[in-house]
């Protein structure tokens, strides 16, 4: 689903990715775990069409990062671009006019969930409320490609679970979903493969089974490990 071949990103003198190859399939959920810096976000905003490579080749079901890219590729941006004084039900209204494939029903579901009313208004919300409402938005898409920055960064350590399944009962099951976190101990639960980076770089990526039979530790105490050394 997701072809990258050698990847550099430069922002004049300083080198946000560096060589970066990954190949990743439909039907699994990622982990891109590393420090601040590593370039987790950059990489998923050439992923998502934002940002172009300064070298290297990145294709999404055949295709590189454009207009029809974006139509399967469902983002959520680390930092929100969304109006603040806007009502979550005019959201809604302006996905479902935007994204062909938006269901205007599983995102009413979601916020059901969650407990946010759709009356309510971005302005008027907690932090971890407003993420809930970009989550739900992001993934009632039918799209190919999830991209989530940070996403549950926010909220509570007891409601984080719940948030997390009501991703998981959101995504389609064929879709990639990449989830950048710092939040390894909370996500390790619904990941298939991890990829870890530093400086730009990737360091160590593979199936989360392995990785914890490999190490005979926690996805979690591993990624410590790894980042102490
Ligand atoms: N628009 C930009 N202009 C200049 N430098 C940038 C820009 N965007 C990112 N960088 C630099 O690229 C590097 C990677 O940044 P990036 O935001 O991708 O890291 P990250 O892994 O997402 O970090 P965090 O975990 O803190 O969100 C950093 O050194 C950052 O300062």
């Amino acid at each position: 689903m997701i072809n990258i071949q050698h990847l550099t990103k430069r922002f004049g003198h300083i080198t946000a990715l560096d060589d970066v190859s990954l190949q990743l399939e439909g039907n699994r959920i990622v982990g891109l775990l590393g420090e601040n810096g590593c370039g987790k976000t950059t990489l998923m905003n050439i992923l998502a069409g934002m940002n172009q490579p300064s070298d290297g080749h990145v294709e999404i079901a055949g295709h590189a990062p454009g207009e029809y890219t974006k139509s399967i590729v469902s983002y959520l941006p680390d930092t929100s671009n969304l109006p603040p004084r806007a009502h979550v039900k005019s959201l809604i209204q302006y996905f479902d006019d935007f994204f062909t494939d938006f269901k205007p029903e599983t995102c009413r579901n979601l916020l059901e969930q969650f407990g946010i009313s759709v009356d309510a208004r971005l302005n008027e919300m907690s932090k971890g409320q407003r993420e809930k409402v970009y989550v739900a938005l992001t993934m009632s898409r039918e799209a190919s490609v999830y991209l989530l920055d940070e996403p549950i960064s926010g909220v509570d350590p007891a409601a984080r679970d719940h948030t997390l399944k009501a991703i998981l009962s959101a995504v389609r099951p064929d879709a990639v979903m990449i989830i950048a976190t710092h939040l390894v101990a909370d996500i390790e639960f619904i990941l298939d493969d991890a990829i870890f980076m530093r400086h730009g770089k990737v360091l160590r990526t593979g199936a989360v089974e392995d990785l914890r039979a490999e190490s005979h530790q926690s996805l979690n105490e591993y990624f410590k490990e790894v980042y102490a050394s």
